[in-house]
């Protein structure tokens, strides 16, 4: 077929697209005016999951899954801006790996707002300034993100969603390799590139800073005294900095999951996390039997992290993230169970268990 015939045909598909997405719209209109008069919340992880489950299921075509997703990804953002001005709040500035987990659930059309660290994300949320905030929990080679877990202890706010990014840093700067002598990050970027920071710059100043993209605001404000940064390519882009070298990082598949914090938890999906933290008595054996309690009932706990009290010295808090709803008849008895052995038990969420990144 002749190139301008195959445009033409383009064009006509395009058409029925626009037809089809405003008769979308109208439909998703409607489910706002529904949420709203059943204070339902306008974000709904679960459907998003089965929706894109679904997508994955019938999609025989051309596109691959992750385009279909992408595309599905921006669907539903128009959706979640047209039932409601949703705000999302995440590490300032623009360009952190935090903002850039954000876009990737939320999508480019609902609003976006900055806070200068995660107690103020946590915070803008809970005083219901922005509707979902998003921060990190764990990164596949340096681990916890405890600042994060830390203000889980006393927050009213509870885990809808996760995300998972694949993180790939970069070098940059806006001089030269050879003079560089002070190197910008956050501590997590500089752990996940120990090994080629001590092969490549063992003699630089390393100085960490709140997140990479503020370590690129600093790589050009002191490019004159031989910054440089480690970070997202996007944040180079954003500070007009070169990229001097890509994939820095230790591990090839170095991801961070984040988690989306809200104030509702999310309905049952049939392939869910459900992350819990508790005390145990002071009591010889408590932390064995409070585990114990998933044993007997089969619930797989994929992670567990301490953290000091900061109430008494040597007194820990569990985070533990278990398979499954809180909902789900196993799940449920075993937290009851747990309770029995624990001087506080807090369920922070359950969320849809997705596993691409
Ligand atoms: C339209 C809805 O609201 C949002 C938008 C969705 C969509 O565009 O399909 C899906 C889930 C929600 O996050 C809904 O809940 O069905």
């Amino acid at each position: 077929m002749p190139l301008n015939e195959i445009r033409k045909k383009i064009d006509a598909l395009d058409n029925k697209l626009i037809d089809l997405l405003a008769e979308r719209a109208e439909l998703v209109h409607e489910v706002g005016v529904i949420k709203k008069k059943e204070n339902l919340q306008i974000y709904a992880p679960e459907r998003e999951a089965s929706l894109l489950q679904r997508l994955t299921d019938i999609n025989g075509g051309r596109l691959p899954d992750k385009s279909v997703h992408a595309i599905y990804r921006e669907i539903m953002s128009c959706a979640l801006a047209l039932e409601d001005d949703l705000k999302i709040a995440y590490l300032a500035p623009e360009g952190t790996w935090t903002h850039q987990a954000a876009i990737k659930k939320f999508g480019h059309s609902v609003e976006y707002t900055a806070g200068s660290n995660f107690a103020e994300v946590f915070d803008m949320v809970a005083r219901r300034k922005c509707d979902y905030g998003v921060v990190p929990i764990e990164n596949s080679t340096e681990g916890a993100v405890s600042h994060t877990l830390d203000l889980f202890v006393d927050s009213p706010l509870h885990i809808c969603a996760q995300i998972l990014l694949r993180i790939d840093h970069c070098l940059m700067a806006g001089i030269e390799r050879k003079e560089i002598k002070t190197i910008y990050s956050h501590p997590q970027a500089f752990g996940q590139s120990k090994n080629w920071l001590l092969r490549e710059f063992p003699e630089v100043d390393l100085v960490e800073v709140s997140s990479t993209a503020k370590a690129a605001e600093l790589a050009k404000e002191f490019a004159a005294d031989g910054a440089a940064a480690i970070g997202p390519a996007l944040a180079a882009e954003l500070n007009g900095l070169s990229i001097l070298e890509t994939s820095i990082q230790d591990s090839a598949t170095n991801t961070t999951r984040f988690l989306v914090i809200g104030e509702k938890f999310c309905p049952q999906t049939g392939k869910d996390r459900t992350s819990i933290l508790f005390s145990v008595r002071d009591r010889p054996g408590s932390l064995v039997k409070a585990l114990q309690s998933f044993d007997h009932l089969n619930v797989n706990m994929s992670k567990i992290e301490s953290r000091p009290s900061k109430q008494r010295d040597w007194e820990y808090i569990f985070y533990v993230d278990l398979a499954g709803h809180c909902e789900d008849e196993l799940v449920s008895q075993a937290l009851e169970e747990l309770d029995t052995h624990c001087s506080m038990v807090k369920i922070l969420g359950s969320y849809p268990d997705i596993s691409e990144s």
